[in-house]
């Protein structure tokens, strides 16, 4: 073997010509921790990635417009089974019972000339009080009106009188003699065994912070459990959504299974009216009004005659002749 032979072995053998031990060069040192750096990165990407999937597999949160402003409808309609507790209950009132729970949205069955009527009643009577925070009430059967953060009885205002006039009660009247025929025919039931209860009120909501807990009308809620009478909600919207205001959009947040929800949204119109049974499958919330002024009204019904109410007296026991 040459000199230059065991000399070519000794560099390959990994050790310095001067016997020390070799030292690693920079360079491949690191491409090795680079190496590792990407190897590390990737899982964590992969496990980040396989958690969202999971998450949003699990727990997922669909959207779906059920009315858009933009939309005239004749009627659309969804059929719902009924919640347990609901139609037990209902089951004691015969020709009552719904042929199937749900809920529906017309834009036919209330005017234009009828909503004028109803809107100038509404931003009349809010003149006389007014929440200080973001939701006012005017119900025409008990008199009750927000003012402030407590409540005044409209029908103790001498000056309020003149807002009803003959054409506004005959307006209310009748318009509510007409939503009440659409739910006896939506839900298939006898239209006598249904009847106006308490509470059905205009309503004003606004984006001012709420001042009591009878302005936060954002929380999900079922009206059949915050208000026992109820068989059958309705809302007549006076207001446009995108127009007169901004956010409020009524949303229904349907369950499926144990995590999965929709929310189905109903951007509220003038004229518009919807209607569903007031039980637990219809969970529902009014998003957050985030300008402007939203009005409309819930005219609720109920199948037990022991709560229904009678129409609005208005002045008339002062009015009377004698
Ligand atoms: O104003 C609405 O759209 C709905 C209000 C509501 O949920 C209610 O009064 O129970
Ligand atoms: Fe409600």
């Amino acid at each position: 073997m040459s000199e230059s032979g065991v000399r070519q072995r000794k560099k390959s053998s990994g050790g310095g010509g001067d016997g020390k031990p070799r030292k690693v060069p920079q360079s491949s040192s690191g491409q090795v921790s680079q190496a590792q750096h990407h190897r590390m990165w990737a899982r964590l990407v992969l496990i980040v990635g396989i958690c969202v999937v999971v998450y949003f597999t699990t727990f997922r949160t669909r959207e779906k417009k059920f009315a858009t402003q933009r939309e005239t409808l004749e009627l659309r309609s969804q059929k719902l089974d009924c919640s347990k507790p609901f139609f037990e209950e209902i089951a004691k009132y015969s020709g009552c019972i719904p042929a199937h729970c749900g809920r529906f949205v017309s834009d036919k069955i209330v005017g234009g000339a009828e909503v004028d009527i109803l809107l100038s009643l509404a931003k009349q009577g809010f003149r006389f009080g007014g929440s200080s925070g973001g939701a006012s009430i005017l119900d025409l059967h008990s008199g009750a009106l927000s003012k402030e953060s407590q409540f005044v009885n409209i029908y103790k205002i001498p000056e309020a009188k003149q807002i009803f006039t003959a054409e506004l009660i005959n307006t209310y009247k009748h318009v509510k003699e007409k939503i009440r025929e659409a739910v006896s025919e939506q839900f298939k039931l006898n239209k006598d065994s249904l009847h106006l209860t308490h509470p059905t009120f205009f309503s004003r909501l606004t984006n001012e912070t709420a001042k009591t807990i009878h302005d936060e009308y954002w929380h999900p809620h079922v009206d059949k459990e915050t208000w026992p009478a109820f068989h059958y909600t309705t809302l007549l919207y006076l207001a446009d959504y995108g127009r007169d205001f901004n956010g409020g959009r009524f949303v229904f947040i349907d369950s499926d299974g144990k995590h999965n929800k929709t929310n189905v949204y109903i951007e509220p119109k003038r004229g518009r009216v919807s209607g569903f049974t007031s039980g637990a499958e219809n969970l529902h919330h009014v998003e957050q009004v985030t300008n402007g002024m939203r009005y409309a009204i819930t005219i609720s019904f109920t199948c037990n005659s022991e709560h229904a109410m009678a129409d609005p007296q208005f002045f008339i026991e002062e009015d009377e002749e004698p």
